[in-house]
C-alpha cells in the first residue's frame, strides 16, 4: 500500500469568475505520507483542497482519488476532511454528532477511540453550541477521522487549539500515517509543518513554486541568516550594499542571503566592521518568506530559482 498513489492531480486549474486562483497544479500523493501545503492567505490552498474533495469543480484539469473521480461516492467513502469553515448541528452533543458522522461511513472507528484521539472524553455531553472555539475545532477533527478515512484533508487545523490539543492531533496525524493513511494539511505553523510533513509545497499564487522535505528545501535554498551590529539605517546599508534586503531595527542589521561570505567580503570593503556577526542556517520559515519573495519579484517557478541571485553573489 505505501507508495501507492492516493491522490493524482493533473493540471488543475480554477478561476472565480475572471479571477484565476490555480494555475496547472500537477500533484502525486502516496500512502503513508504527510503533505503540507503552505501558502500566505489567498494562496489557493483552501481551493485545492475543495477540488480534491470534489466541493468544487474544476475549471480545467483532473483529481482522482484512489483512482476515483473527486467527489464521487467511492472517493467520499475514502476520505475524511476538517474545514475552516466547520458548521454542525447546534444542539447535537459530542457524542451525537461522532455517532450521526460514524453512521455515513462503512467501517468507522469506534466512538470512544475518536473521542479518545481528539481529546473530547471530558466534553462528550455538550452541545456544540455551547463548546470553545478550540474544542469545536477538535471535535471537527474527531469528525474528520471517525469514518477511519485512507485519506484525511486538515485545513488549517490547529487554529485556536491550546497546545495540549494541538500535540495530541500531532500524535494522531503520525499514527494516522504509521497506519498507511495519507494527510493533506494547510497551516500557517510553520513549526507544525516541519515537524508533520514528509513533504512540503509552498503555493503561491495559484502556482507551486517549491516542494520537498522540509530540510530539503532549506538545503536547496541554502539560505543563512545573517546580522551584525550597524550604525547605518536601512536606507544607507542598502545604498552600500545592493543586491541584499536589508532589515535595520535598533543598530542591528539582518538579511538572508546564499553567499555570506561574498557578501560581508562587500561590507568590509565598504568600510562596515561587522562587529557582534551572527550567520546562521535560514529557518523554515525564513526559506518560505525567501521563495515566496524571489516568486513574487522574479516571477520564476522552479525551486531553484534563486540560483541565479546566487550566482550573483557568488560572482560579487
Ligand atoms: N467563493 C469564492 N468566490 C470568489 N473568490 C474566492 C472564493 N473563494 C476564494 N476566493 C479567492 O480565491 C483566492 C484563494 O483563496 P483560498 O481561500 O483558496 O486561499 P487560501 O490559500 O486558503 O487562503 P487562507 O490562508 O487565507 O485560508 C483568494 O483570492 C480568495 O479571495
Amino acid at each position: 500500500m505505501t507508495n501507492s498513489v492516493v491522490v493524482s492531480v493533473n493540471n488543475l486549474h480554477h478561476s472565480y469568475g475572471d479571477k484565476s486562483v490555480l494555475k496547472g497544479l500537477d500533484l502525486s500523493l502516496k500512502a503513508g505520507r504527510v503533505y503540507g501545503f503552505l501558502g500566505a492567505n489567498g494562496a489557493g490552498k483552501t481551493t485545492l483542497i475543495n477540488l480534491l474533495l470534489g466541493r468544487l469543480k474544476a475549471s480545467q484539469g483532473s483529481v482522482e482519488i484512489l483512482g476515483n473521480r473527486a467527489g464521487s461516492a467511492a472517493a467520499k467513502a475514502k476520505v475524511g476532511a476538517m474545514l475552516q469553515i466547520g458548521s454542525l448541528p447546534a444542539n447535537l452533543t459530542v457524542l451525537e454528532q461522532l455517532n450521526l458522522f460514524a453512521s455515513y461511513y462503512q467501517s468507522p472507528m469506534p466512538v470512544s477511540k475518536a473521542l479518545r484521539l481528539s481529546d473530547l472524553n471530558a466534553h462528550e455531553n455538550s452541545p456544540f453550541s455551547k463548546l470553545s472555539g478550540g474544542l469545536k475545532q477538535r471535535l471537527l477533527f474527531a469528525i474528520a477521522i471517525i469514518g477511519d478515512p485512507q485519506l484525511v484533508f486538515l485545513d488549517e487545523p490547529s487554529l485556536a487549539m491550546d497546545v495540549n490539543a494541538r500535540q495530541q492531533m500531532w500524535q494522531t496525524i503520525r499514527q494516522l500515517k504509521a497506519q498507511g493513511k495519507t494527510v493533506v494539511l494547510t497551516t500557517h505553523y510553520m513549526e507544525e509543518a516541519e515537524v508533520l510533513s514528509d513533504e512540503l509545497f509552498i503555493l503561491n499564487e495559484g502556482k507551486i513554486i517549491a516542494q520537498g522535505s522540509p530540510s530539503e528545501l532549506s538545503h536547496n535554498m541554502q539560505l543563512s541568516e545573517v546580522s551584525f551590529a550597524c550604525e547605518l539605517n536601512e536606507s544607507e546599508l542598502s545604498a552600500l550594499l545592493p543586491e541584499w534586503s536589508w532589515q535595520v531595527n535598533e543598530g542591528k542589521a539582518a538579511t538572508r542571503c546564499k553567499a555570506p561570505n561574498a557578501m560581508l567580503k562587500q561590507a568590509f570593503v565598504n568600510g562596515l566592521s561587522c562587529d557582534l556577526l551572527s550567520v546562521k542556517p535560514s529557518s523554515l520559515e525564513q526559506t518560505f518568506l525567501s521563495l515566496t519573495e524571489t516568486a513574487e519579484h522574479e516571477d520564476k517557478t522552479p525551486v531553484n530559482s534563486a540560483s541565479e541571485k546566487s550566482a550573483k553573489e557568488q560572482a560579487a
